[in-house]
């Protein structure tokens, strides 16, 4: 199994468990990821992706296993303490809340108290990152696009200025172009030092991208490199989904 590049592990975790009554999600997973690394999860529907994510930032509770943020256990805790150690899930489907503003969904996100002039400095460092959200600040979420919603809830994420950000699907039905600015946003977050997990139905890419990549199936990780190691993320994803694993085109009711 490839180990992390660098020695600082941002986030461990061992032999987490995920049951849903008699249906075992997520089957005792061990991953590193180092300081600083973006690691991606990919696999077919059902496989644990979104399981292995809400259980590390509390949102499901591990049936069993460990979670350590730099250095912290956080299995078990609540999901406002564990975002308070420095985890920020953007969940599938975004979460975004329709009927505040922009502005009220980005103060949602900044709860975790860093004082008032941090606050406003991240506010705009976030609205520099996304200019649209700067141009629909004061309306209401539920107006916005497909695209920008995600947008929204990536930064509504990022205002909690964590250490290790999780990010389930933040492509899914979106427009190529759109799929393009999530990309593109991933690439620029990973440089600027950010620890990532990035779970995608969009394989290929998410290979190409990602530092290193685990295959889940059936709720163990099955695989797991670079993308060197996996031999390329078309040959993974033909290998692993039996065709390129990328939605080319968008789902229909994707938005532009
Ligand atoms: N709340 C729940 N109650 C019962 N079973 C669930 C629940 N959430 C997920 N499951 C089941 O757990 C398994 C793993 O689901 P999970 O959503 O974690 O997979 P995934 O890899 O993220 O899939 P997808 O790509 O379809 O989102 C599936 O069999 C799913 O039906």
């Amino acid at each position: 199994m490839a180990e992390p590049a660098s020695t600082e592990i941002a986030l461990s975790i061992r032999g987490l468990t995920v049951r849903y009554g008699s249906v075992t999600a997520v089957h005792g997973i061990d991953l590193d990821v180092a300081a600083g690394e973006l690691l991606a999860i990919v696999g077919p529907n059902g496989a644990g992706k979104s399981s292995t994510l809400a259980a590390v930032s509390g949102l499901v509770r591990a049936t069993a296993g460990t979670v350590t943020v730099l250095g912290e256990t956080v299995s078990g805790r609540p999901p406002e303490r564990i975002v308070r150690a420095g985890v920020a899930l953007v969940p599938e489907g975004r979460n975004i809340f329709t009927s505040l503003t922009v502005a009220e969904n980005l103060a949602l996100g900044a709860t975790i108290h860093h004082g008032k002039s941090d606050t406003a400095a991240t506010l705009e460092r976030e609205l520099d990152r996304f200019p649209i959200l700067r141009e629909r600040y004061t309306q209401q979420a539920g107006l916005l696009s497909g695209g920008e919603q995600q947008q929204l809830a990536i930064a509504r994420a990022l205002m909690s200025r964590p250490r290790v950000l999780l990010l389930d699907e933040p492509s899914l039905g979106l427009a190529p172009r759109l799929v393009d600015l999530v990309f593109d946003t991933v690439a620029q977050l990973r440089q600027e030092g950010l620890t990532i997990v990035l779970v995608e139905q969009n394989a290929t890419r998410a290979v190409e991208l990602a530092d290193r990549t685990a295959v889940l199936r059936t709720g163990r990780v099955v695989r797991i490199g670079t993308a060197a190691e996996l031999g390329g993320g078309a040959a993974m994803a033909a290998e692993y989904f039996g065709g390129p694993g990328d939605p080319v085109t968008a789902a229909p009711g994707s938005s532009s």
